[in-house]
């Protein structure tokens, strides 16, 4: 999806980009308003080379929208905010003028180790910022992770596992007889299946729903007041197993694709200083 009208206010334009271990995560802003947000896939080889000539922006825009040409004129000057956590792939957009890198230190998040991912922090602080704290974010993204802060906005901590896709394509590719699988829509899903597709299924999706159901638990014994907000591009999917489950965890649930974004705004937003207003 990619965005289909153009803002009508063109000065206050910025664009975020969220770099995933999959895929680009994309959002187009009029000042505070999320005018529209996309996903793409990581660019192919032969464009990153084109990029290593591109001399402007508006030269890299191009490349990234073929097609939107008068949406490239719109957006040629604008500021692009990069977040990212595959670092060989922020260079290449680091070279364009007009290009700031989120880093975790821009993060207002207290209590953070050096090494926690860029997206985790963002995804946290947004949904804190939009919905509250003590806040628990989950996110099923190619990594799944539990991401928590307190009441004073201080990392609680939280737990890093493979996600949905990337335990399927484990299970095929390290293994001499199994297939790999995909999970596309929401068929019902015997728990103890009778032949190889479904037992990997089953395995996968019903140990992911215990483990978000067990850390939901863990939290809320933390934290009984602790809001949850569930983000990735596994969300739909897995919460409609959840639902079906356990719908009281699943009705209890902020599902927001565009934490990340959220979090990347009050960055912005809150940093008179770099004109992004
Ligand atoms: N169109 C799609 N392309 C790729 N993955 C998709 C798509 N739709 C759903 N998914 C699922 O989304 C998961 C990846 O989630 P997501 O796109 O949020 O991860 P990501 O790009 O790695 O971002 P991040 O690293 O920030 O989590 C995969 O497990 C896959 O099953
Ligand atoms: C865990 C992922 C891969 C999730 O995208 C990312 O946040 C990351 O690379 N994190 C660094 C390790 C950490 O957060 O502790
Ligand atoms: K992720």
């Amino acid at each position: 999806m990619k965005p289909h009208k153009h803002p009508e206010h063109t000065d206050n334009i910025w664009l975020a980009l969220e770099i995933g271990n999959s895929r680009l995560h994309w959002a187009l802003f009029v000042g505070e308003t999320l005018y529209s947000a996309w996903d793409t896939d990581h660019l192919p080889e032969s464009v990153m080379q084109q990029l290593a000539e591109c001399q402007t922006l508006n030269d890299l825009l191009e490349k990234i929208f073929p097609q939107g040409e008068s949406l490239t004129n719109t957006l040629s000057l604008c500021p692009l905010l990069v977040a990212s956590v595959v670092p060989s792939q922020t260079a290449i957009w680091q070279t364009y003028p007009n290009t700031r890198v989120i880093t975790l230190n821009q993060v207002p998040l207290k209590g953070v180790y050096p090494t926690l991912g860029i997206d985790r922090a963002l995804a946290l602080w947004g949904a804190g910022k939009m919905w509250g704290f003590p806040m628990l974010v989950i996110d099923t993204g190619t990594a799944l992770t539990f991401t928590a802060a307190d009441a004073n906005e201080c990392l609680v901590g939280g737990a890093i596992l493979p996600g949905l896709g990337l335990q399927f394509a484990t299970l095929g590719q390290q293994t001499g007889q199994l297939p790999v699988v995909e999970m596309q829509n929401f068929p019902s899903l015997p728990r103890f299946a009778l032949n190889t597709t479904e037992a990997i299924q089953s395995g996968v999706v019903y140990t992911i729903l215990a483990g978000i159901k067990d850390f939901i638990e863990a939290w809320l014994q933390l934290f009984p007041n602790g809001k949850i907000a569930i983000k990735g591009g596994d969300r739909t999917l897995l919460l409609n197993y959840l639902q079906a489950l356990h719908p009281e965890i699943a009705d209890s649930l902020i599902v927001e694709a565009n934490l990340i974004f959220w979090g990347m705004r009050e960055i912005v937003m809150g940093d008179s200083t770099d004109g992004i207003k």
